[in-house]
């Protein structure tokens, strides 16, 4: 059907709320709009799927996340009574609509009678993750747009090992959805029927006792916390969203007693009024902690997404002034700083894993290396370390020691298999602690590292292109620069070029197959001085993701370089 013929059926539409009737009038005096938001369904991938919160089938809303949920219905059915019985989890975060997708979706599957476990208010990511395999439930189901800005929300899907739904189910999903013949009619049940029948029922504290409980067991040293936390002073925000719920029992029980958090972004707030986009990536997001970190004399504030997966830190430099870390920098300190404990106690096996993506700092793998432990490098995607967890608790073939992204994602314990920021955060407290006790900052010690090893600096970059337009420039973009083989950027030798989608390594002329991971839209180059690029289309947002990692011998001379290497990306991305 054509754009604009949905679009009139969605105006004919009985019943559509005041708001998305307001929306249609407004937006759709824009044929472009139009256009785009009844284009073409939204994508349900295997990061779920995520959009503005505006009507259209392209676009999130009570109908599209009405009938995807209608479309894991039906998967569960298909898979049998156990799985209708074993149940569906459904957590929420802090965004607009939030809690009214995640009790839609709680009155469809119950209408298919499917057991729900439905949060009795918000909670993180990885407690979701948690919930669905300690409740032995079939799937979970998450209403979040994680750091996305206050105009989106979203739909992740979780499989029974707590990891996101990998792409068969995902696709399959998919399909059953896309049968549904008219998106206004989904089947509900009235939640208040479907819990006097036992078919609906509320979790909440009983889940969090459990959750913080196994959080307790991340810290690896905490002689080291008894002795030295108390001196150090944490600033923390959970940036108006679901961290609110309970950093402040995970950062006390595990014995961090110093820890302030920031009123203003401690209340939980849709419209993210302390910043533009609630990622803890950007400095802008940190302003009110370092505010608050200057009158308690503080060095390091932690913040953590409104789903409280991605785990960001800022922390004082030497003349007083405030820096952001990178999610590889804060990786490569907690993967130092494991290995360092683990040997100090003797402790350190061959037999221990680090696994991290192919878009990551190079420098933890280095830094393994060293130590003597395995890596592997997976596709973007925490799923992709999920199956890791997995192939090692069943094939008995490594010990899980961490799991990172450079997206500020990371995982110690796999009583989670999504990025927990709760872990992420416990963690890098105790690291700030190991410096704190040597009289070192956090930067002291980055630098520490850098002098043992190299310096390794990255920069990733997204480079916006909205709208089906952006889909299609995607396209043509990634198919030109496959095409063009490049030999050489900014004068540097291009050595290797791997090409992920193709599954090909490209020397010279000799064409090698690519081995080891599923296909992926990736391309990433090798080049003559050490440096690794590469370019990837989102699959969380209309955007081309540009990555850099350089090795130089200083710090000055990476940044240069790498923003030297950025730029030359920008303009092959033109
Ligand atoms: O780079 P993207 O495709 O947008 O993905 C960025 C991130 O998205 C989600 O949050 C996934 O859970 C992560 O594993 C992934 O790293």
């Amino acid at each position: 059907m054509k754009a604009e013929e949905t679009f009139q059926e969605w105006q004919q539409a009985h019943n559509l709320p005041d708001y998305l009737q307001d929306q249609l009038q407004e937006l759709g005096k824009n044929p472009k709009w139009i256009n785009d938001a009844f284009g073409q369904d939204i994508n349900f991938g295997t990061a779920g799927m995520r959009g503005r919160l505006e009507p259209g089938i392209n676009r999130i809303n009570i109908y599209t996340i009405g009938r995807v949920t209608e479309g894991l219905a039906r998967l569960i059915n298909e898979k049998g009574a156990k799985a209708q019985k074993d149940g569906v989890v459904i957590a929420y975060d802090s965004r607009y609509h939030s809690r009214d997708f995640a009790e839609h979706a709680a009155r469809i599957l119950g209408a298919h009678n499917i057991h729900v476990y439905l949060f009795d208010d918000l909670r993180p990511t990885p407690e979701l993750s948690f919930a669905v395999r300690y409740l032995h439930a079939s799937a979970g189901i998450n209403i979040t747009a994680s750091h996305n800005a206050k105009e989106y929300n979203g739909y992740k899907v979780y499989g029974p090992d707590g990891a996101q739904m990998g792409p068969e189910d995902a696709s399959r999903v998919f399909a059953y959805a896309q049968k549904v013949t008219d998106i206004f009619t989904v089947k509900t049940a009235p939640i208040a029927r479907l819990r006097s029948q036992g078919v609906l029922q509320l979790i909440g504290e009983d889940i969090d006792e459990v959750y913080l409980a196994k959080l307790k067991t991340v810290n690896v040293n905490s002689e080291l916390i008894q002795k030295n936390a108390h001196n150090l002073t944490i600033i923390y925000s959970p940036l108006h969203g679901t961290g609110k719920m309970l950093y402040d029992r995970a950062f006390r029980q595990n014995g961090f007693t110093n820890v302030f958090p920031v009123p203003s972004q401690a209340i939980i707030d849709p419209e993210f009024p302390t910043t533009i986009k609630p990622n803890p990536e950007y400095r802008d997001v940190f302003d009110p902690g370092i505010k608050l970190a200057n009158e308690k004399n503080a060095d390091l504030i932690i913040a953590t997404d409104p789903d409280a997966d991605r785990m960001g830190a800022c922390v004082r430099t030497k003349n007083g002034d405030f820096q952001v870390l990178t999610g590889n920098q804060i990786a490569t300190l907690m993967i130092y700083y494991l290995l360092v404990n683990l040997k100090d106690k003797g402790q350190l096996s061959a037999d221990y894993e680090l696994i991290t993506s192919i878009v990551s700092s190079s420098m933890p793998l280095k830094i393994a290396k060293d130590f003597g432990i395995r890596t592997k490098s997976v596709l973007t995607g925490f799923k992709f370390i999920g199956e890791e967890i997995d192939r090692m608790s069943k094939m008995h073939d490594g010990k899980f020691l961490m799991g990172f992204e450079e997206s500020y994602g990371y995982l110690f314990k796999p009583f989670a298999r999504d990025k927990d920021a709760m872990q992420g955060a416990l963690m890098f407290a105790e690291v700030a602690s190991y410096y704190a006790a040597k009289n070192m900052t956090v930067l002291d010690g980055l630098n520490e590292i850098w002098q043992k090893y190299g310096t390794s600096y990255e920069i990733t970059k997204a480079i916006e292109m909205p709208g089906i337009d952006g889909q299609k420039k995607m396209t043509q973009l990634m198919t030109k620069l496959r095409s063009e083989n490049l030999q050489e950027l900014n004068g540097v030798k291009v050595n290797k070029i791997q090409d992920f989608l193709k599954q090909q390594e490209i020397v010279g002329d000799t064409v090698k197959p690519l081995t080891g991971l599923p296909k992926s839209n990736v391309l990433k180059y090798f080049l003559a001085d050490e440096t690794w690029l590469a370019l990837r289309p989102s699959g969380t947002e209309p955007v081309i993701k540009a990555y850099v990692g350089v090795n130089k011998p200083n710090i000055e001379l990476a940044h240069q370089a790498a923003e030297n290497y950025q730029n030359a990306l920008a303009e092959l991305l033109k």
